[in-house]
């Protein structure tokens, strides 16, 4: 079974438009975890466009299910997730003024730096993650930086879904059965949604886990957060 963890970044979102605290990211984390999602992720930027470092440390505190947290890990966000200790880091290498996560780490250049970072949190009993590409070469490359899991930067899939899926798909499923045969735990996300979801799932062996939050509150607009994640749980069967 794919674990559902949905990333609440778009609720603080809408919350910090106001700068009050509707809506309550705290409740609708805890609503998202009742209606049966068996995670919840957030990405703090340095920014604090959306998620800031206190909601992490407040989630952390009722979280019942998976917590993960996913950024850069520049000092401030190392000290951040050292402190909170979620179940689970994902290492992004998102630059400071990025709208999104928009690629993969380069695994093998970036490999003694990733190497002491992982060590860190690991050494802290924290899970560790690191987002690729879908690129057999970058999977190899985490594998020696001692990672847990690499999570697919999945961008490239939902924009090719509707045009030709199985084209799509076709470097994540070699890129799975990269990860598969060194013993990585394969995780994934950045643009999934209701439509593109199944067929993902599916055809990736070994999929552990999804992190989905645009697409996911965006259609809950139309029919509701409880119906939506559900509407993920029965597609990840
Ligand atoms: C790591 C990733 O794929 C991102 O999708 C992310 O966590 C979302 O970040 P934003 O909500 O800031 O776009
Ligand atoms: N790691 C991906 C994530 O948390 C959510 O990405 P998106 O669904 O908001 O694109």
């Amino acid at each position: 079974m794919t674990k559902l963890s949905v990333n609440v970044n778009k609720i603080a979102t809408l919350r910090n438009a106001r700068g009050g605290n509707v809506p309550n990211l705290l409740k609708v984390a805890s609503d998202i975890e009742r209606f049966g999602a068996q995670g919840i992720t957030v990405h703090p930027r340095p920014d604090e466009r959306h998620i800031r470092y206190r909601d992490t440390r407040d989630l952390k505190k009722i979280v019942a299910t998976e917590f993960n947290v996913e950024g850069n890990p520049n000092p401030k966000f190392i000290e951040l997730v050292l402190g909170v200790k979620p179940d689970q880091v994902t290492l992004v290498p998102d630059a400071v003024d990025a709208i999104t996560s928009n690629s993969g780490w380069d695994t093998i250049k970036h490999q003694e730096f990733l190497r002491e970072v992982i060590s860190k949190f690991k050494d802290a009993g924290i899970r560790t993650s690191i987002f690729v590409d879908p690129d057999e070469q970058m999977v190899k490359g985490a594998k020696s930086t001692g990672t847990d899991r690499i999570e697919l930067y999945t961008e490239s899939y939902a924009t090719g879904y509707s045009s030709n899926k199985e084209m799509a798909i076709k470097p994540f499923i070699e890129a799975a059965k990269m990860a598969n045969s060194l013993n990585i735990g394969i995780n994934a996300g950045h643009d999934l949604s209701l439509e593109n979801i199944q067929f993902f799932s599916e055809n990736i062996p070994g999929l552990l886990e999804v992190s989905i939050g645009h697409a996911l509150i965006c259609e809950s607009l139309y029919l509701g957060l409880d119906n939506v994640v559900n509407m993920y749980l029965n597609k990840l069967k």
